[in-house]
């Protein structure tokens, strides 16, 4: 048996040694689930809930292990100097012990983990070697060595153990499946710096196509997840993706590392109750993702705070009051001081408005001869508080609003608009009209949420369980003060924001249930993927979401494609984030062979993208093929395309192909596609999950594929006013093959 024949078999015993400790560490929580679900703890409400909080923490732990099975194990480090007894450590997704409780697995997130990434032979990390285990189920099938210490090289017979960045390059070149996988086996060194870094601040990760800029991400929040347990298993980490096409592709990761408490959003299921995937025109989507929207929405909801121009009569009691607009006035000031939102200082104005109409009516009827007492004003107030012309009075001056009324009433009323907008232009304020019936679209969910926290909830009725609360919100507000100490954001966020987040989290459900379901509720750490994409009233929405301000930031700026997206960091940034915001670069690209990424990157330069170069980490073994439809009529590209993708299969039938094309040309593409390849192809999201997926420039957005067939470049680069950064997004989607197909 050669050597590693030998140290295959040796690494086959250590392996299905882990895979026992994990199925006995299974059936023993399996068994002390069942345990806990048949103790009878009779109706006391405690015992009960203690009950359930240990059934669903087996659950939790039951499901993390089951996630885990495949690839348990992934890595070797041979270490200078032996600890508890061994000089080997092996690496895994999670940690495990032996019932002697020494360390038998290390989770790839412990800090004993970190040489498995950093080491080189230039700083070894007290590292000799390093190993990757490659595994088929639970079979080890290949293992990978790094050498740092080069008395391991003496001899001939060890050198054939060096085979150097393999495991790499063997992920890199892998089938694709439509679904993005963990990289934990082989995260590199820059990857892993940014990985593990600190959960304080904005970390912006930016980097040319394919440098692993998602993939770092979520394994950033893996490690946060890991690192800070406490903290976040409490108020969740949210991961917000451009697409449901995007969220699809990479949903997957975060649970195979065994973290399930994740909230996954498009920007356009941020606001609870709205599920938006329209998209606005580009001026109207420029102009609603700007700054000034929030200055426009405080105008509406402050417009509707507004006193009668004229006298008002009311009848109460068969008494006519003549109301002056000054008393209405009065009680709105009263309102707007308290500074609350609008549906909540409401109750100011009623309350105010009432006490004045209700000394006014008992002046009335004193000078005609009544006498009133105390107990009399009460009665006043209560008939004036149900009389059906107070109210309409009141509502008229202060109506309860909701955001979704708010914001159909802005777009639906153009001469209130024009009242409030005497600066806009008038093709700015038509960019803005649109019918009520109309569904909200992606750029109408920052105001939905803006207006949301203008407006404030309704106010119900006082609640026995409010006293309970508000002893909690005190000790919130401590444990908010103790945080802000800890991590060192003081004057970056208040204890009263952060206690926000506190509130209502004894209820039922997950962290990532109930919070997925709250507006109100605050994560500890914000993951934004293709952030280059976010408009300002669209970071707004996520600032609320995160007061600490804990993100982790990834995109390229040269990718930006939507109108309302960002030209610099600084500028998206700095105003939200002052200098509690840093940057790292990633500029090796793992995806795209180079031959492909030369000519993205050329035609990407030469229209002007601030591109970051990347070094590709392959050459690749196919040259762009370039072939022309016979005319330039829809369906003869079509029959191009669908053409060019049975060449592509022809070549590799096994993999996954994406034809990218204009909306224009959608149909006409899919079409074709669909008539020649059946149900193997799908549109959009749907495709994900086929063989071939046909997709728009913006859906094909972080996704990858084998193959990659483009219906008429040129037109995907005029398509819009970013449409070269489209077609540079498109052009780096291939991990093989790219089809250029001209018309
Ligand atoms: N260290 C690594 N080991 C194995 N695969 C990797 C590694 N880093 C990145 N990859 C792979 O490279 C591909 C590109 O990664 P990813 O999608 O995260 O890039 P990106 O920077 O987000 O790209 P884009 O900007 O184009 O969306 C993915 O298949 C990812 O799994």
């Amino acid at each position: 048996m050669g050597v590693v024949e030998s140290e295959l078999e040796r690494e086959r015993a250590v392996v299905s040694e882990l895979y026992q400790r994990l199925d006995r560490l299974r059936a023993e929580t399996e068994e002390r689930l069942a345990r806990v679900r048949r103790d009878s703890v009779g109706s006391n409400h405690q015992a009960r809930s203690e009950r359930d909080a240990f059934a669903r923490l087996y659950e939790d732990q039951l499901t993390q292990l089951r996630e885990v099975d495949s690839r348990l194990v992934f890595g070797r480090l041979l270490l200078e100097q032996p600890m508890d007894g061994s000089d080997h450590r092996y690496i895994g997704r999670v940690g495990l012990r032996d019932e002697e409780e020494r360390s038998v697995l290390v989770d790839w997130r412990a800090q004993q983990a970190g040489a498995f990434y950093q080491a080189t032979a230039s700083e070894p990390m007290g590292v000799r070697a390093r190993r990757h285990l490659t595994m088929s189920g639970r079979q080890v099938t290949r293992i990978d060595d790094e050498v740092f210490d080069e008395a391991l090289l003496d001899g001939d017979q060890a050198q054939e153990k060096v085979q150097g960045e393999g495991a790499l390059l063997a992920a890199l070149t892998a089938q694709r499946t439509g679904r993005m996988h963990d990289i934990v086996a082989t995260i590199q060194a820059e990857q892993d710096r940014i990985i593990r870094s600190d959960l304080r601040g904005a970390l912006v990760v930016q980097g040319g196509p394919g440098t692993g800029k998602t993939a770092v991400a979520l394994h950033r929040a893996a490690y946060l997840l890991y690192a800070n347990r406490q903290r976040l298993s409490a108020s969740g980490v949210l991961v917000v993706g451009p697409s449901t096409a995007f969220l699809r592709y990479i949903e997957a990761v975060l649970p195979s590392l065994g973290e399930t408490g994740v909230v996954m959003s498009t920007l356009g299921d941020l606001f609870p109750g709205v599920e938006a995937t329209a998209e606005d025109a580009p001026e109207a989507a420029v102009l609603k993702g700007s700054a000034q929207m929030a200055r426009l929405l405080s105008r509406a909801v402050k417009s509707r705070q507004k006193a009668p121009a004229e006298e008002q009569t009311i009848v109460v009691d068969n008494e006519r009051l003549t109301v002056a607009p000054e008393l209405v006035q009065r009680a709105i000031a009263k309102a707007q001081r308290t500074g609350k939102p609008h549906n909540v200082a409401r109750v100011t104005f009623v309350k105010h408005a009432l006490a004045e109409l209700t000394d006014q009516l008992a002046a009335q009827l004193r000078a005609s001869g009544s006498t009133i007492d105390d107990a009399d004003l009460k009665v006043l107030r209560e008939d004036l508080r149900t009389s059906y012309d107070v109210r309409v009075l009141l509502n008229t001056a202060w109506l309860p609003l909701t955001p979704q009324k708010l914001l159909q009433d802005l777009y639906a009323r153009p001469a209130w608009l024009a009242e409030l907008t005497p600066r806009w232009s008038e093709a700015q304020r038509a960019a803005l009209l649109r019918d009520r019936s109309e569904p909200f679209t992606v750029s109408d969910v920052p105001l939905l949420d803006e207006a949301a926290e203008l407006l404030g909830d309704f106010p119900g009725r006082p609640d026995p369980a409010d006293r309970e609360r508000e002893r909690q919100r005190k000790r919130d507000l401590e444990n908010a003060r103790a945080a802000i100490r800890n991590m060192g954001v003081q004057g970056l966020v208040s204890a009263e924001q952060l206690a926000d987040g506190f509130a209502e989290q004894v209820d039922r459900g997950t962290t990532a249930e109930r919070a997925a379901a709250d507006r109100s509720w605050t994560y500890g750490h914000v993951v934004v993927d293709e952030a280059q994409e976010l408009s300002p009233m669209q970071w707004r929405v996520l600032l609320r979401r995160c007061p600490m301000k804990s993100f982790t930031i990834v995109g390229d700026i040269a990718q930006v494609a939507s109108a309302a997206g960002a030209i610099s960091w600084r500028d998206a940034l700095q105003p939200l984030f002052k200098d509690a915001w840093r940057l790292e670069e990633l500029t090796v690209n793992y995806r795209t062979p180079a031959q492909i990424t030369r000519e993205a990157e050329r035609i990407a330069a030469d229209a002007g993208l601030p591109i970051t170069p990347t070094r590709a980490v392959r050459e690749g073994e196919w040259p762009i093929r370039r072939v022309a439809a016979a005319s330039a009529e829809p369906g003869a590209l079509g029959d191009a395309v669908a053409e060019a993708v049975a060449h592509d299969r022809g070549i590799d039938d096994t993999g996954t192909v994406a034809v990218i094309a204009t909306a224009a040309d959608l149909s006409a593409v899919a079409e074709a596609v669909a008539a020649r390849f059946g149900d193997q192809a799908g549109r959009g999201a749907a495709g994900l999950t086929r063989p071939i997926a046909v997709l728009t420039g913006y859906e094909a957005k972080g996704l990858e594929f084998d193959a990659v067939v483009l219906a008429d470049p040129d037109a995907l680069a005029a398509e819009s006013p970013r449409g070269a950064a489209s077609l540079y997004v498109a052009m780096t989607r291939p991990t093989q093959r790219l089809t250029l197909v001209a018309r």
